[in-house]
């Protein structure tokens, strides 16, 4: 008899694989009002998605849908076959701006300890394999040296990866970052593309919203280009081309300078 196949290879062509994000013509709205509609494709373990559009597109929103934080009013949104409210526990998310006051007392470590609550439960206390998980969290984005700092004492960038720590702590399979890189220096975008890349490594999936499309390029195999609409959801380098990024950021004078999209009012 033939030995089983390791679990790490990839299934053999034509067999189905495992989806962690699936939408599905997914309308979202606040109130009567519709932010994003028809929105449509899936995301599967290992693999990161890009968000991509301008100011205003939606793609916060999306995010928020993700985590039923904003309600889907037509299609469907799945996280790991289930529905965004059920699957809470096994997605992390880290804001846009950064919602942690920085001069709230509390150390390095305890912000990253607070992304295994979930799992602990907020009354009872952290147990030796949530300090393991915590702490190997916080060497990843490589702050291990920082533990015992005060959170608020960080710069803006190490702020970030102390939160993307928090987020790697809750073990996610799924992962959402809104706009993890802006305002950040090349070291802490180093470090953050390290952790995302190892998490992806682990069979987590990611979804980045940002306006860097070099980013996109390193971090992400899927490309979802949203304004209202969707533009385009596939492999980045089907997706990311000069036409795709014009209709989406369609009203607006749009320049590409080297990976980077520039866009002025018109
Ligand atoms: N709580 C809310 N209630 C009503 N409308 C909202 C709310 N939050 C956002 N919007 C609107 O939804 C639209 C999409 O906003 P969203 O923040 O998702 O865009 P975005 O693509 O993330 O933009 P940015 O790149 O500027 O962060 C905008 O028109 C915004 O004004």
């Amino acid at each position: 008899m033939a030995d089983p196949a390791p679990p790490d290879l990839p299934p053999e062509d034509g067999a189905p694989r495992d989806v962690t994000l699936r939408l599905e013509h997914a309308s979202i709205a606040y109130g009567d009002v519709p932010v994003l509609e028809k929105i449509h494709g899936v995301v599967h373990p290992g693999e990161a998605v890009a968000l991509i559009g301008p100011n205003g597109a939606g793609k916060s929103t999306l995010i928020k849908a993700i985590l039923d934080l904003v309600p889907v009013v037509r299609g469907t949104i799945e996280v790991l076959g289930r529905t965004p409210a059920l699957a809470r526990r096994d997605v992390a998310y880290v804001p846009q701006a950064d919602t942690l006051d920085p001069d709230f007392p509390v150390s390095v470590e305890q912000v990253v300890m607070m992304g295994r609550y979930r799992r602990i439960g907020w009354l009872r206390r952290p147990g030796r394999s949530d300090r393991a998980a915590a702490a190997e969290a916080l060497e990843r984005v490589g702050l291990t040296h920082r533990a015992r700092h005060r959170f608020g004492t960080l710069s803006g960038g190490q702020r970030q990866r102390v939160l993307l720590a928090r987020a790697i702590a809750a073990q996610p399979r799924l992962l959402l970052l809104d706009e993890p890189f802006n305002g950040v220096d090349a070291v802490s975008q180093h470090a953050l593309l390290e952790a995302i890349t190892a998490l992806k490594g682990q069979g987590a999936s990611v979804v980045i919203s940002t306006h860097d499309l070099a980013i996109a390029h390193l971090a992400c195999e899927e490309v979802c280009l949203l304004n209202r609409y969707q533009f385009g959801f596939g492999p980045a380098e089907e997706v990311l081309t000069p036409e795709g990024l014009r209709a989406t950021y369609g009203g607006h004078a749009l320049e590409l300078r080297g990976d980077r999209v520039i866009v002025a009012q018109s």
